[in-house]
């Protein structure tokens, strides 16, 4: 058995019941021992539980605290204005505005009670990146569908919250890789050609507050899922009592608003690339009762041609290759398609 699965395999003799907090101070310290045990940290959390809350990252608090401002304003604007910058006008992409219920992430429900605009990675950001943009199939880089200032006046504002959160949460997320290879007992510049130009997806979301509507089971805030990319950096807002991670005994732990902190959670693509050594874990939030609450989850992928094929720390005569080899963008284009199919079918 590897080094690798032997830890997980102890890690997971005691479930978690908490999801652990990490510092980043020490992320890109001179000292290799310090990075080291910041990377020991992320090793335990990702064999784990999968998910992992961290401070002292480097995303400004102003940059957070606008782009939420401006998540108000947008989805406090007239259906119609919605609409123009629909999901089903972003050519099978992915990007843009979908409404309540239209997205259902488990199957068992009706649909999830939350509004979403969803983009990518923008030109304005990244030029070069468009050079190879994707092909059929794969999740694409392409242009973002923005409002217009002349349905909205504060369509540039709007605009420019949002990129300016895309390119700090990239940063962010770009930095966590020389981490993530030390956890899998990899060089620290294993992933970096393999994140150049990662087709990330950023959502803000929004939950309607309930108040004292009746609650429906099968309308949740979000369903039960796990997420398709390599990682998700979610920022919440302090609305009590919504996002809830399931460990393996199926109990639902809270993973509650801790302020100037984003919660990371491994999603699939790279639980499939480590061949299951870090884990992909459930979750889901509650519908929301009190007040409107607001999220932004930025879903990492890393570059659209990446062959998932995974490393030799990952695999052992005992615990050979468990999947089909494909290319990351294929992959989450095929999870993005399944789940969307609701959006399309109110087209
Ligand atoms: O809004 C949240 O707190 C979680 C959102 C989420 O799980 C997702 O968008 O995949
Ligand atoms: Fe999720």
């Amino acid at each position: 058995m590897s080094d690798l699965a032997a830890l997980q395999e102890s890690l997971a003799q005691s479930d978690f019941d908490h999801i652990p907090l990490i510092d980043l101070t020490d992320a890109h310290s001179p000292e290799f021992e310090k990075r080291k045990a910041v990377a020991d940290k992320i090793r335990n959390a990702c064999l784990n539980a999968g998910f992992f809350y961290v401070k002292n990252h480097s995303v400004p608090l102003d940059t957070v605290d606008e782009t939420f401002r401006q998540s108000k304003e947008f989805f406090k604007l007239p259906a119609e204005v919605k609409k123009t910058v629909d999901i089903t006008k972003s050519g099978g992409n992915f990007r843009g505005y979908m409404g309540l219920l239209t997205e259902n992430n488990d199957p068992k429900n009706k649909g999830d009670m939350h509004e979403a605009f969803n983009m990518g990675l923008d030109p304005s950001i990244d030029p070069s990146s468009f050079e190879d943009a994707g092909k059929d199939g794969e999740i694409k880089h392409g242009e973002n569908l923005w409002p217009e200032k002349k349905d909205w006046q504060g369509a540039e504002e709007f605009k420019k919250a949002n990129l300016d959160y895309y390119s700090a949460v990239l940063g962010l997320g770009q930095s966590l890789f020389p981490l993530f290879a030390l956890a899998l007992n990899l060089p620290e510049t294993f992933f970096d050609d393999k994140i150049k130009h990662p087709a990330a997806i950023m959502r803000i979301l929004f939950y309607p507050g309930l108040g004292e509507r009746e609650v429906d089971e099968l309308t949740p805030g979000i369903g039960a899922h796990t997420d398709f990319e390599c990682f998700t950096i979610l920022r919440q807002d302090d609305v009590p009592a919504a996002l809830q991670v399931q460990n393996r005994k199926g109990q639902w732990i809270d993973a509650p608003y801790i302020p100037d902190t984003f919660v990371i959670n491994i999603g699939d693509q790279f639980a499939r690339w480590t061949n299951d050594i870090f884990v992909s874990t459930r979750h889901r939030v509650l519908p929301t009762l009190a007040r409107d609450r607001y999220s932004i989850p930025f879903f990492f992928g890393c570059d659209h041609d990446v062959p998932l094929i995974p490393p030799e720390t990952c695999i052992t005569p005992d615990r050979p290759a468990r999947y089909d080899i494909m290319t990351a963008g294929a992959y989450v284009h095929m999870r993005l398609s399944d789940i969307y199919s609701n959006a399309e079918k109110a087209v």
